[in-house]
């Protein structure tokens, strides 16, 4: 199948030293020299090489830019089409007057992620690993970027082709014994399907006990800060924000009332959630009334609850942390630098089983205990083991939980002695599940939907 031309601009949109336009498809070296003047035509350079000339306007004859163009030439290229990069001088004028002139040389503007979708489509990558572009992208942290790197590479990609092969040869072997039934291998049949389904769940089990703590490397722990009045909370928020620089961002669609801050905390993206209904308050209590500061604590994968070390503790303290005790919760109290009037059994006695840490926000003790409770709260000290293949994306994750019962229900069907075609059907169900982790049989409109999300020019 031949694809038409497209092109982007695929550099951030504002001003910079340097913005690439590209170019993708049969036409791409083609149109590009119609626009381009240098020491030879883009056509007779060799592949793989950065090219100085001018872009000219056809119509006028007049140069419109001093240009660096790369020629990269198919098939060992990003998309495995002819692919043309422009490198022009930063700015909006610049680039977007180079694209104007290679849409009218014939290309089209490409789709977000278009260019991404063309390496898919063209075979380069599959679908996990165009997704995992996505998410090196958007990774908030050098440990989350070191996962979605492995992705990228192809690391899930395998694990999952070998599970893969693993059912299609017990199909295989299962078929053998509907053809031939007279050849009386059932037994065997059955055994056998009985091993490998249980090697192929054993192997999705690990993958799915990796998952949470994927999701959160991907997305962020959502955290949230409570406490009585005056306790600390902003001062704490600062002292996380400050050591770790934060990125902000407001959430999109809640009226810019819910912040978002990411900061990094020994490799896990710390996404802290501010609302004003949460901070800004006189009765704590009272305002989590507000429908939307006490959802997000009720969605928080982590709470950090303020206790004062120089008051007794109140009402208000036990009834805020009981709205949040069943939740991953670390119980701070801070200002120890002044006099112990808090009863810390009853502290002790509040917290049950969650973690106690004292700090002094003013003097700068104890934050580094707590960034160390809070890893050791959801990695036990494992993130460093090497082991990066972990599963993040949700859509991976529903695939393989679905992959995992359609196996349990043929382990089912083998013990209730159904006949061996039916369980057949599900082994084969649980392979094409796995399919579509990597693309395989999946419908062209997710594939669409997957690759809008992207940014233009990727
Ligand atoms: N200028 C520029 N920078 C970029 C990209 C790009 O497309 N252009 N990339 C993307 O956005 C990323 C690099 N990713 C790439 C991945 C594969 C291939 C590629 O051509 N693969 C060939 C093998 C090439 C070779 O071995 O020489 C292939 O797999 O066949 C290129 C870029 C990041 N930086
Ligand atoms: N001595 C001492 N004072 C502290 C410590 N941490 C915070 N404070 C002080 O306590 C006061 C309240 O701190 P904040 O961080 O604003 O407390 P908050 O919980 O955000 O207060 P509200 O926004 O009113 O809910 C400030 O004057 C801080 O300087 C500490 O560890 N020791």
């Amino acid at each position: 199948m031949e694809m038409d031309t497209i092109t982007a601009i695929s550099t951030p949109m504002g001003e910079g030293a340097i913005g690439i336009v590209r170019i993708s498809g049969e036409e791409a070296l083609t149109i590009a020299d119609r626009l381009y003047r240098g020491k030879m035509q883009l056509k007779e350079a060799d592949s793989h090489t950065i090219n100085y000339g001018h872009i000219l306007d056809p119509d006028s004859g007049l140069v419109v830019e001093e240009v660096m163009v790369s020629v990269l030439k198919k098939p060992k290229t990003y998309t495995k089409e002819n692919m043309v990069e422009i490198n022009c001088h930063g700015g909006l004028t610049s680039v977007n007057r180079v694209l104007q002139l290679i849409l009218n040389q014939g290309a089209r503007l490409a789709e977000p992620g278009e260019f991404t979708k063309r390496a898919f489509l063209n075979g380069r990558i599959d679908l996990s690993q165009a997704e995992a572009v996505m998410d090196l992208i958007q990774a908030k942290t050098d440990r989350a970027m070191n996962v979605a790197m492995k992705q990228v590479e192809g690391k899930l990609s395998k694990r999952i082709q070998i599970l893969r092969q693993t059912l299609l040869e017990t199909v295989a072997n299962v078929e053998v014994n509907i053809d031939y039934p007279e050849y009386d291998a059932d037994e065997m049949t059955l055994e056998l399907l009985k091993e490998k389904s249980a090697q192929v769940q054993n192997e999705i089990g690990r993958l799915l006990r990796t998952a949470e703590q994927g999701k959160i490397l991907r997305d962020g722990l959502a955290t949230v800060i409570i406490g009585r009045p005056n306790v600390g909370k902003s001062s704490l928020l600062n002292s996380l924000v400050h050591e770790n620089k934060a990125i902000v961002t407001d959430v999109p669609g809640t009226t810019r009332d819910v912040i978002e801050e990411y900061v990094n905390i020994r490799g896990i993206p710390l996404k802290l959630l501010d609302t004003a209904g949460i901070r800004d308050t006189e009765d704590v209590v009272e305002r989590l009334g507000v429908q939307r500061s006490r959802q997000l604590m009720i969605d928080a994968e982590l709470i950090l609850f303020v206790v004062d070390y120089n008051e007794e503790l109140t009402n208000a303290d036990v009834e805020l942390f009981n709205l949040v005790k069943d939740q991953d919760t670390i119980v701070i109290v801070n200002k120890r630098d002044l006099d112990e009037k808090i009863n810390m059994d009853e502290v002790k006695a509040l917290a049950g089983e969650h973690p106690i840490l004292t700090t002094s926000l003013v003097m700068d003790e104890g934050v580094d205990e707590l960034e160390e409770a809070i890893r050791d709260l959801f990695f036990q000290g494992d993130l460093d083991s090497g082991d990066l293949s972990y599963v993040s994306n949700a859509r991976h994750i529903a695939l393989l939980h679905q992959a995992d019962q359609a196996i349990t229900e043929a382990l089912t069907a083998v013990d209730d002695g159904m006949p061996v075609d039916m369980v057949q059907i599900d082994i084969t169900k649980a392979w094409e599940l796995l399919g579509e982790v990597i693309g395989d049989s999946v419908h062209e409109s997710l594939i669409d939907q997957l690759f809008a999300q992207f940014c233009l020019g990727k």
